[in-house]
């Protein structure tokens, strides 16, 4: 099987480093990029084909992921179009960009009805942690539902949608999700230096806290509200600071942030 991606940026980066380290051979995945050096480490680091032409990249291909942003969805779609094989699995993870539209894009008729997989990953893929959601066109059959179920379930965990009006909420909660617990933990290393530890020391604990209080929350059988309880001692520190999180509206303000960009990934297609 032939893997191409198209647009080598970093989400196909990360896509491809967690295909690499789970025994996929770089040999048989192709990828566009338009900077020589990203092409150059992509070649360099996993043995990759490179292109600097999406079309070329995409020829021949069994499974051809479409990983340009949004904005330059629709130019590159009609570009690799000519060069696709007939029963080529496309996967999509771009962003906002509806099924119907990139039917349109690449040429798909009734009677030739393109195999389209919507699937939003997100960038722990590249250390095997991902959590993709996949939503199939109608014309993917079962053994393309398994092929890309079992392409991005190498790189992390992967689940089925049934609407794809979901996927402006997956796109919110998973697909941006990694940078909010980015932006939680540079805020407790700014409050650890603050409290006078060394900047090292301040990272380490973040961290690996962070690290192990996610491990702990994988076994969905632990409600969070009680991983919590554990933590919080009546009277103690965790209450001072949850206390005060609640006050100043931390769910409400993490609920509007999380709603923004789902509406931004309902906008996206609107601007093109
Ligand atoms: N970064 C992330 O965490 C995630 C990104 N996505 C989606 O993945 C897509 C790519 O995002 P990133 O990797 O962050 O962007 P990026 O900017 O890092 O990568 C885009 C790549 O597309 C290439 N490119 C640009 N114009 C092109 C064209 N006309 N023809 C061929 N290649 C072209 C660029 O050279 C670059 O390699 C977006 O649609 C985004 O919505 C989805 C899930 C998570
Ligand atoms: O920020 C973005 O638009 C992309 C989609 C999900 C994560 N990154």
């Amino acid at each position: 099987m032939r893997i191409a991606f198209v647009g080598a940026g970093n989400m196909a980066s990360s896509l491809i480093a967690g295909m690499v380290a789970m025994g996929i051979d770089g040999g048989r995945i192709s990828a566009s990029a338009r900077r020589p050096e990203q092409r150059e480490l992509l070649k360099s680091c996993y043995g990759v084909d490179v292109h600097s032409s999406a079309g070329e990249c995409a020829a021949g291909a069994d499974v051809v992921i479409l990983s340009v942003k949004p904005q330059v969805a629709q130019v590159t779609c009609r570009e690799i179009a000519p060069h696709l094989s007939d029963d080529a699995l496309i996967l999509s993870i771009m962003a906002g960009i509806p099924v119907l539209n990139l039917l349109a894009w690449l040429n798909s008729s009734r009677t030739s009805a393109r195999a389209i997989v919507r699937c939003m990953p997100n960038t722990p893929a590249s250390v095997g942690f991902g959590m993709t959601a996949l939503y199939a066109s109608a014309a993917v059959s079962p053994s393309q539902k398994e092929c890309a179920y079992s392409l991005m379930s190498s790189v992390g965990r992967a689940i089925w949608v049934g609407d794809e009006c979901q996927f402006d909420a997956v796109t919110a909660l998973s697909g941006s999700g990694p940078a909010y617990a980015y932006l939680l933990m540079e805020a407790m290393v700014e409050a650890g230096k603050e409290l006078g530890l060394p900047s090292q020391v301040a990272e380490t604990l973040t961290r690996q806290t962070i690290l192990g209080a996610a491990q702990l929350a994988s076994d969905q059988g632990r409600a969070l509200q009680e991983l919590r309880r554990q933590v919080t001692s009546p009277h103690g520190t965790t209450e001072a600071a949850v206390n005060l999180l609640e006050a100043q509206g931390f769910k409400s303000l993490v609920g509007r942030a999380v709603r923004g960009a789902a509406r931004r990934s309902a906008e996206l297609p609107l601007e093109l």
